[in-house]
């Protein structure tokens, strides 16, 4: 079998939203390679913490109730979520999972209350990180995989309009040119790969570092990179600084963003300055640069603003894990 769905951009791209239907429902969630449970809001959930998303019915005849069985997750930005477990059918674009683990939220946290698009997440990292107690469950993905044409998904993410995730086969419409493939580490559970050495613009190669092992991570909006790199890239946008206020580098919304170029498996992938105008700030003015320090988060991350530049192909073919990469 293969699925297809779109992604559906929220504001400011900050997550992409796929429409999936869980027995009889249809709720709308948040793909995300950076983590690895598929929770849901709830009808078990107080009303305070709902605002109008759609909420798994757990009385629904085909939700069997996995006596027990809890989970609780916070994310890096500081969120999280908590609940207890089902089983019901799950299909995502004609990818259907017959008794896929559906964790139904207790409670959530403020981010995802006022997250009015989001009515969960689907988790598509590895099933290592998953966190289900006492055991953990098969991510959407895991539980389909041995039934799919090829053991893959990919993601084509896009601003200001729908992108598509796929299972199961590769979409040659999506790219030009061929595409790159490098090795998967998933010891830490997530899609994690090496990054080689940047140039920031169009010009010569003006890197001086290399950024190291990284993740590939759909469930975060921007791209964090070793400060080196950051202060090299904003180095070069006249009037940027670092606001500890917003608690990153901005820019005047006017400025002129070249482009990022990062090498991986032995290609150039280039990043155009577009991409790394996120947000207005609200004040004077000024945009939130889709570029930050990974300082406080402990890891590269390869988010939203990476991911919009390229097509990309999470492949369990070949026995071990690998990431492909092309240009679109
Ligand atoms: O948690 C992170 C990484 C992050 C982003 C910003 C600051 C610190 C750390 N991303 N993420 C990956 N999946 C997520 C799901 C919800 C929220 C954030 C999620």
């Amino acid at each position: 079998q293969t699925g297809t769905v779109a992604a559906n951009p929220e504001q400011y791209d900050q997550a992409y939203i796929c429409p999936v239907t869980i027995g009889s429902q249809t709720l709308h969630l948040d793909f995300d390679t950076g983590s690895s449970d598929l929770w849901v809001f709830s009808n078990l959930m107080p009303s305070s913490e709902v605002d109008g998303q759609t909420e798994f019915n757990t009385n629904s005849a085909g939700a069997t109730k996995k006596d027990g069985y809890t989970w609780s997750i916070s994310y890096g930005d500081g969120s999280g979520a908590s609940g207890v477990v089902y089983a019901d059918t799950v299909n995502v674009g004609g990818a259907t999972a017959t008794s896929q683990a559906v964790e139904a939220a207790t409670s959530v946290s403020s981010e995802f209350t006022s997250d009015t698009g989001s009515d969960g997440l689907l988790g598509l990292a590895f099933s290592s990180i998953n966190q289900v107690k006492p055991t953990p469950q098969t991510t959407f993905f895991d539980t389909v995989k041995s039934s799919l044409e090829a053991e893959l998904f990919t993601a084509d993410l896009q601003s200001n309009g729908p992108g598509s995730y796929t299972f199961g086969y590769i979409d040659s419409s999506k790219y030009t040119g061929s595409i790159t493939y490098t090795a998967v580490d998933n010891s830490q559970g997530f899609w994690g790969f090496t990054a080689g050495g940047y140039t920031v613009g169009g010009g010569g190669s003006n890197s001086t570092g290399t950024i190291g092992s990284a993740i590939a991570d759909t469930g975060t909006s921007l791209m964090y990179l070793p400060t080196a790199a950051v202060q090299s890239y904003y180095s070069q946008v006249s009037g940027s600084s670092y606001s500890s206020s917003q608690g990153g580098y901005i820019f005047p919304c006017s400025a002129s963003l070249p482009s990022l170029t990062v090498s991986i498996g032995g290609h150039g992938f280039v990043v155009p300055g577009s991409n790394f105008n996120y947000s207005p700030t609200g004040s004077g003015n000024t945009c939130f640069g889709g570029l930050q320090e990974n300082t406080g988060i402990g890891f590269t991350i390869f988010g939203d603003v990476f991911l919009r530049a390229v097509y990309a192909i999470f492949d369990e073919t070949q026995g071990s894990p690998r990431i492909g990469f092309a240009a679109q």
